[in-house]
């Protein structure tokens, strides 16, 4: 394509929204006009089972449940009055309870004011507010914020150790949906143990923030902590940064809850419209559909060209890929959909990985995420006339232009500056994008059946852990790991008990374990 017909196709397909400043561009997506009338009925269907499910359709049928996060940011949608009152009243006591901690109306028996927010919890519970604050809190925010997102020892350590001095002063937020994820539930515990050893009282630090009735709800009710939000059952992990799971810690840390939501019912009200032309989410979803067939074929590099929005490709993995990456389509046939999804951030990955895109295999389409706002207050020339940010802007062109011309495909998303509205924008942008391509695609883009086999397994293995630690505690003599399987009545699990002895005497529970370890069935067990 010649650069002047080039030029009349980014003006023929570039959207614009005025009130958010918010641009977005498939210009650089290689496909002819004819795809969006053959797309057309597909896209009829997708803004139709939209609609249903804003209307409050049940939109995950294996579940019965509704899906319900656009409501967060306009409650007047809401299906019912009880529904509008819940999401309303949430929103005044996530107001009135942050109005309290800053104030220090509400404070830790041994501090006049609570300094910090551990926020522990984990995948949809973690990465929106992992997300939000690497994007937004103030440089000097009235309370620092950490998370534990994970159950390895060393990462809880690292972030106990940081708290150290400040946790008589430190807010815990405890963030489980289902209120029984073990990774956060472990979390929990090794605060909890963190605080007694300080000599401090649990539940006056700790919050919760989970369904009605969950195991969590109620450990919280027992104990008498600071307060407990609710996690609607009608909005998904991976859909709740905009409910109180993302809005808490965001308005302890200072940022503008309501402009994040103001943000995002503005982009939603863009993204309701049922014409593809004139839809963001919509021409994503297009754009990424015909970037991998409608089969995930290819996978979305996502590069934000400022450091604050790092975290963003994190957050639109989980987003992206535990909606639509599914075995099998809304009919039961096998299909293996998804989109894979990684990034990190511009310029920076121009000098790492940018290499193989520009050349190597061509498995991938990019999203350039664009910034227009440099910073704050004026900018010092690095050479005659030209900034820091002049060369970001160069260089995110440059790649763009590069990566083309070598058949790479592109969208670019641009954003005025990062600021809660942009980013409540960018949220309900992508939200609404893989809604829409899920329908496309013809699968439930609001379960994730996937990730209960792993989680099976792993309580099995943890079940196995505890009898073979009972068989040995019983056994007086060294074992071969064949005698201990046959013990156990597990003669096909020899490896898997090989690991949780390996993994045991690693860390000294009371076992020994002699011979090679390089030759399993040389080594003996027994109690140490
Ligand atoms: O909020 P919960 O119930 O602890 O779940 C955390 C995450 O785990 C998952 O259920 C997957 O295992 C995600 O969908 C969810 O965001």
């Amino acid at each position: 394509m010649d650069a002047a017909t080039l030029w009349q196709r980014y003006q023929d397909w570039l959207y614009y929204h005025e009130g958010l400043g918010f641009y977005l561009d498939i210009s650089r997506m290689r496909f002819e006009d004819d795809l969006v009338a053959t797309m057309q009925p597909r896209f009829e269907c997708a803004f139709q089972a939209m609609a249903a499910l804003e209307a409050g359709a049940i939109a995950n049928p294996d579940e019965q449940r509704q899906v319900g996060h656009y409501w967060l940011r306009d409650p007047d949608l809401a299906p019912n009055a009880d529904l509008k009152q819940e999401i309303v009243e949430t929103l005044e006591e996530i107001a009135s309870f942050t109005q309290k901690i800053h104030t220090g109306t509400l404070h830790p028996p041994q501090a006049p004011r609570f300094t910090d927010i551990l926020s522990v919890g984990i995948g949809g519970s973690a990465l929106g507010p992992q997300f939000v604050a690497a994007a937004l809190a103030p440089t000097a925010p009235p309370m620092q914020i950490h998370f534990i997102d994970n159950t390895d020892p060393t990462g809880i350590d690292r972030v106990l150790t940081q708290l150290q001095d400040h946790l008589p002063s430190t807010l815990v937020l405890i963030i489980s949906k289902s209120g029984g994820t073990p990774e956060t539930r472990n979390g929990m515990v090794e605060v909890k143990a963190a605080f007694r050893d300080r000599h401090l009282d649990f539940a006056d630090h700790a919050v919760a923030i989970t369904g009605k009735g969950s195991s969590l709800d109620q450990i919280a009710t027992t104990e008498g902590w600071l307060a407990t939000f609710p996690m609607h059952d009608w909005v998904g992990g991976r859909t709740s940064e905009l409910s109180a799971v993302g809005l808490l810690a965001a308005s302890l840390q200072g940022i503008d809850i309501s402009a994040m939501l103001a943000g995002a019912k503005e982009m939603d009200a863009a993204t309701r419209v049922p014409e593809l032309r004139h839809n963001p989410a919509a021409l994503l979803a297009f754009a990424w559909y015909f970037a991998g067939n409608g089969r995930g074929e290819k996978d979305m590099v996502v590069l934000p060209y400022k450091d604050s929005l790092l975290l963003f490709s994190r957050y639109l993995q989980q987003l992206v890929m535990e909606s639509l990456g599914k075995e099998k389509d809304l009919d039961g046939n096998i299909v293996h959909q998804g989109i894979a999804v990684y990034g990190n951030k511009g310029s920076t990955d121009q000098h790492a990985y940018v290499q193989q895109l520009r050349e190597g295999v061509l498995n991938f389409f990019m999203t350039f995420i664009e910034v227009l706002a440099d910073r704050q207050g004026p900018s010092v020339e690095v050479e005659p006339g030209v900034t820091s940010g002049d060369y970001l802007s160069g260089l995110l062109q440059g790649t763009r232009q590069a990566l083309y011309e070598n058949d790479r495909d592109s969208i670019t998303v641009t954003i005025p500056q990062v600021t809660p509205r942009s980013v409540g924008a960018l949220i309900a942008l992508y939200e609404r994008a893989v809604g829409l391509y899920g329908f496309l695609v013809n699968v439930n883009a609001y379960h994730q059946p996937g990730v209960e086999a792993g989680k099976k397994a792993a309580a099995a293995i943890l079940d196995l852990q505890r009898q073979v630690m009972q068989v040995l505690q019983q056994t007086p003599t060294s074992l071969t790991l064949a005698d201990l399987a046959e013990r156990l009545a597990a003669p096909d699990q020899q490896e898997t008990i090989y690991k949780i002895l390996r993994h045991l005497q690693a860390n000294q529970r009371g076992i020994k374990l002699e011979g090679n370890p390089g030759h399993p069935t040389s080594l003996k067990v027994s109690r140490a």
